[in-house]
Order: structure tokens, then sequence, then C-alpha cells
């Protein structure tokens, strides 16, 4: 864009937007891909070649749309709390699955099967299909996008709910927690405690009625399962095989879906796992017999003291969870098994300053960052703050680098223990 300085930016964007779809056409075409539409059978998907034809096209075409609206208006599209109306409707009454696939029904027919009337119903999907949820593919008629196809799979419904149901409560008491609790480093001092009236945190509250625990457990799957968490980060991002015949511990490591992929693709490789007595209970059953010999399950608390020892101790979206006085006990926590040159490698989103990071991409980072704050009063950390951290548990935490998969959000963190007088 630097060539036409004297364009107005609205030009600008509006060529760049032009060259990009070009490039994105052309690569689709080579590669015999189909097209992108709002189709209900739609199987698009960004190949890993376009992503950064997808930055420019994406932040050029969200910018010129901010740039052609007047600050009222700019506001009132940002202001989202009207959306959650919808998306908590459609969640809670598991409307996608009263939509028949490649079919319709009425606005009357679904209403029935709600608490709504049906002009209040229709208000409601006629303001989801304003977002590409459902389609009136003719008056009075209700049809699927690709977007409200994908929530009839319960697991993706129950990842809608968490936002409408957990987040937006608590959300909307947050700025209250911050002020009730100005500098609290206390995880149950939060907008989620306060909009649940409890002086429990989040991951304690959750857990019951069992149909909250399950509805919280899938929206933690389908949030893995998205590309930016997948393991293939971890298993292509860091150099495994020179460990040789190593154990890993993989603490707060859940039911061992990261253990699985190292053991499958290091065959040197022991890992255990680590959790709270009640993820790990029968976690065992879930490994492949091939690998029992090298996956294993332990109960611990990361809050007490490490007592196995191993060459790595990995720990993947636990830090995160955790103001800075409970992450840095947790750390410390490590102590008594490290030896001198012992590795933790710590796996979690590496925050970079403003502007660094395409604007879409940055939004959905920093929507990260408040949602540990709304939740647990925790916090996504910068390489900064991650140094600072290390060195605040203890100066012989030593940072040795920091490894940025393409097309992840999670960095790789390696640290080194220096201790000499450590065995
Ligand atoms: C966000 S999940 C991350 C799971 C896994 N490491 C991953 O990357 O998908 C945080 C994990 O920390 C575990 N956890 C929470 N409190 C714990 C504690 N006191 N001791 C051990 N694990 C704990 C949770 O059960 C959960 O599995």
């Amino acid at each position: 864009m630097s060539s036409c300085q004297s364009l107005p930016r609205f030009v600008q964007l509006a060529q760049a937007i032009s060259s990009s779809a070009t490039q994105l056409h052309e690569i689709l075409l080579a590669k015999h891909l189909p097209f992108p539409t709002f189709d209900e059978d739609d199987a698009f998907q960004m190949p890993k070649e376009a992503s950064k034809v997808q930055d420019v096209l994406i932040d050029a075409a969200a910018e010129l749309h901010d740039l052609l609206l007047d600050p009222i208006t700019l506001i009132h599209h940002y202001g989202t709390y009207i959306n959650m109306i919808s998306f908590q409707a459609i969640a809670r009454f598991r409307i996608a699955n009263m939509i028949p696939a490649n079919g319709q029904a009425s606005y009357e027919e679904v209403a029935q099967q709600t608490c709504f009337t049906e002009p209040v119903l229709r208000r409601m999907l006629q303001a989801a299909m304003a977002m590409r949820i459902f389609r009136e593919p003719e008056p009075g008629m209700v049809a699927h996008t690709k977007v409200s196809k994908l929530l009839t799979d319960p697991r993706m419904n129950d990842w809608l709910a968490i936002p409408t149901e957990e987040g937006w409560p608590a959300a909307s008491k947050t700025v209250s927690a911050y002020e009730k609790w100005p500098g609290s480093e206390e995880p149950n001092e939060s907008g989620f405690s306060l909009a649940n009236n409890t002086s429990d945190a989040m991951y304690n509250c959750i857990t019951s009625p069992p149909e909250r625990a399950q509805r919280f457990a899938n929206f933690m799957r389908v949030t893995a399962s998205s590309y930016d968490y997948d393991p293939v980060h971890v298993v292509n991002n860091y150099d495994w095989e020179s460990l040789g015949a190593a154990t890993v511990v993989d603490v707060g490591g859940s039911q061992g879906h990261i253990a699985i992929q190292l053991a499958k693709h290091f065959s040197n490789l022991k890992i255990l796992v680590q959790d709270i007595e009640s993820v790990v209970a029968n976690a065992d059953s879930r490994v492949p017999e091939e690998f029992k010999q090298r996956v294993r399950f332990e109960a611990h608390d990361f809050f007490q003291p490490q007592a196995v020892a191993a060459e790595v101790f990995f720990l993947r979206l636990v830090l995160h969870n955790w103001p800075d006085k409970y992450a840095v006990r947790i750390l410390r926590a490590l102590i008594p098994a490290l030896n001198h040159g012992s590795r933790v490698i710590i796996m979690e989103i590496c925050m970079k300053e403003r502007g660094v990071l395409p604007l879409w991409k940055e939004k959905l980072v920093r929507k990260m960052d408040m949602m540990m704050g709304v939740l647990l009063n925790a916090r996504e950390r910068t390489f900064g703050e991650w140094k600072a951290l290390l060195t605040h548990a203890d100066p012989r935490f030593i940072l040795k680098e920091v490894i940025e998969p393409q097309n992840s959000y999670l960095a790789l963190i390696d640290i080194r223990w220096n201790d000499p007088q450590s065995h």
C-alpha cells in the first residue's frame, strides 16, 4: 500500500482488498479448492499458504467497514451485548436442531418448541441472520447457513452456551469486581464470582450440577480442537527427539491428549500426566494400548512440592488461569524436583505489543486475555511479563528461547534451571 500514499485511505484499502482477493482466487484455483460461501454444506477451508493474504483481506475489509461508519454507529457496532440475546436463545433451546438439514422450518414451528411467541422468536432469529446465523429462504421460513449448521453438533451448541450462560453474566460484573477488589490476586475475586454470588473460584463452582460441568467440558473440547490449539504444534515445534530417553511430566495435563501425541511421535519419551484426582481417575482408559507403558497418570496438586524426577516439566495452558501470586507458587513447587539443566517448558499465549499481529488476530488474543480476567481474575502475559514472573518465582529459572509456531497463538517458552549446586 506504500506506493499509493497520496490516495485516500479508503481507496488504498479497496485496492488492497482487490489485489489480495485476486491472489486468494489464484491460490484456490491452483489447488482446486472450493471458494468460500455461507451455504450450509460449504466445504471451504483456508489453505495455510493463504494465511498472509487472509490477514490482509480481513484487516483491510474490517478497516474499510469501520472507516466508513460514523463514531456513534461504530460504538454501536462493537457493543455486542445485544447479539448475546439471540446467541443465548439459540443455545439454550438448541434451535439449530429444529431446522432440518437442507430443508426449512417456519418461524411458527420453531417458536412452538421454545418459550417464545412467534413474533419474539422471529425477531431473535432475524437478528441472528444479520450475523449469518440461519437464513430466510422465503418469507416466514428458516434454513441453515454453514454457521447455524455447525451448531447442530451438541458440543458446538455447548460451546455457544458457555459465553452466553457463563461468560455474559460474568462479563457484566467484571468492572464492578475490579472496583470492589482493586489489585486483587485472588481467583475468586472476579466478575464470575460476583455474577454467581460465590466465594468459590470458577473451576470449583462450575463442577455442579453435572450438566453444567458437562457443558463446560464440551466448551473446552471444542476450543482445544481448533487448529491453534492442536497438539501438532507441541510435536512439531520442539526438538523432543534430542532429549533421548527422557521423562516428561505434563503438569495439569488433563486426560493426556498432549501426552498421547508425544508418545506417538517420540518412542523414547515417557510421559507422566499430573492433574487433579477427578480428572485423571479414568484417564488411562483413553490411552491406546500401544502407549500405556509410556503414558501414565498421577493425581497431583500442582501447588504441592513436585516429587517426580524428570528431564522436562511441561505446563500448557496452566499458568494463564492463575494470577501472578498463584502462578509463582506453581513454578516454585517444581523446584524440589529440578536439577541443574532441567527443562521447564511453558506453552501459552505470549502477548505482543499492539499492532504486531494482524488486527483480527489481535482482537481474538485480547478477548482471551479479557476472558481470563472475567472468569478467573487471571490474564495472558507478554514476553516481558513471562520473564518477570520467572525471575520473581526464582532467578534460577533462565528463559532460553521463545518458539512461536506458525498458525498457533501458543508459544513454547523454553526454560532451564540454572543451579550447579543441584544434582
Ligand atoms: C486449561 S486446562 C489445560 C489442560 C492441558 N494442559 C492442555 O493444554 O489442554 C488446565 C488444567 O489444570 C488442571 N488443574 C487445575 N487445578 C489444578 C491443581 N491444583 N493441580 C493440578 N492440576 C490442576 C485442570 O484440571 C486442567 O486440566
